[in-house]
Order: C-alpha cells, then structure tokens, then sequence
C-alpha cells in the first residue's frame, strides 16, 4: 500500500457528559492537530496517491467549520460527546465524501483508505480507518 499523510489543525471548545471525563465534563479548549493519510494499492500515472496540495485544501476546507468553535454548539453534534474519537470518524466521512466526488484530484474509487488521526496533546492521540 501507499500512503500519503498531510497534518493541519483545528482549536475547538467543548465539554463532555459522564463521570468518567472528570473536569472535562466542564467547558474546556483543545488544539487537536489532525492527520489524514490517504491510501491507494497502486500510484497514479503521476506516480502519486494523491496530489499532498489537494489533500492539504480538502483537510482545511473539512476542518474549517470545526475551527475556533464551542462543538457544543454545533447543530450536529447536539446531544453527543465530541471526544478526540467521534472526531475522528466525522473527519473521516468528511474526506470519504470529498474524495468519492474528486475532490482530491484522482477518482475516489482508486483510492483504497483513509485514516485519520487526532492527537489531542503530546501524550494521547486515536484514529479512525476504513476502507473505502
Ligand atoms: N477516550 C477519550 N478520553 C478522553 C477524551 C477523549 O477525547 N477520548 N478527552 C478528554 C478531555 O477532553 C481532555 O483529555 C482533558 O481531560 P482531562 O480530564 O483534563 O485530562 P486527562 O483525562 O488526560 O487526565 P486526568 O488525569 O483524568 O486529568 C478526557 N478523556
């Protein structure tokens, strides 16, 4: 497999319900730096994954929406915890979405993965991958 990895990254507000957060069961901030690796079994004739401008506009274009916001008020996510996890997940329907109408340069159906990558602070990080 091959794989090509970008990076950006969102500040966000939110807080969590259930004991188990402890004080993050309070408003709280997070700088999450997101990774999105890209996965194809073979390169393209440019011999690329996908073009790594490409892949850096549709990760920022994902994350825009989620950038400098209390997730807490997001219409979406009403009701559920936003942790470093279910993050992950929506990142990913988001790029599975943006590569499956070319948005990444090279047609969807020639990509085999996506797995992204949140690391909420130096010591924890949690990823969701699939196949396409
Ligand atoms: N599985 C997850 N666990 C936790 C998440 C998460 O997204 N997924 N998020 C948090 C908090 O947002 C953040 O980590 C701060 O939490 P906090 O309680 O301040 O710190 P820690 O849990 O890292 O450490 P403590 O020793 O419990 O303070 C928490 N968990």
């Amino acid at each position: 497999m091959f794989t090509v990895e970008v990076r950006d990254h969102i500040m966000i507000a939110h807080s969590f319900r259930g004991a188990v957060f402890g004080p993050a069961q309070a408003l709280h901030g997070a700088t999450f730096v997101v990774d999105a690796a890209f996965v194809s079994k073979e390169l393209d004739p440019n011999g690329i994954v996908v073009d790594i401008g490409c892949a850096l506009d549709v990760l920022k274009a994902t994350l825009k929406p989620l950038n400098y916001t209390n997730l807490d008020d997001v219409p979406a996510f009403k009701g559920l915890n936003t942790t470093t996890e279910f993050l992950t997940k929506h990142i990913f329907d988001e790029l599975s979405l943006a590569a499956k109408s070319g948005k990444l340069g090279r047609d969807g159906s020639e990509l085999h993965a996506i797995c992204v990558t949140i690391s909420e602070s130096h010591v924890a990080r949690a990823w969701y991958e699939a196949v396409l």
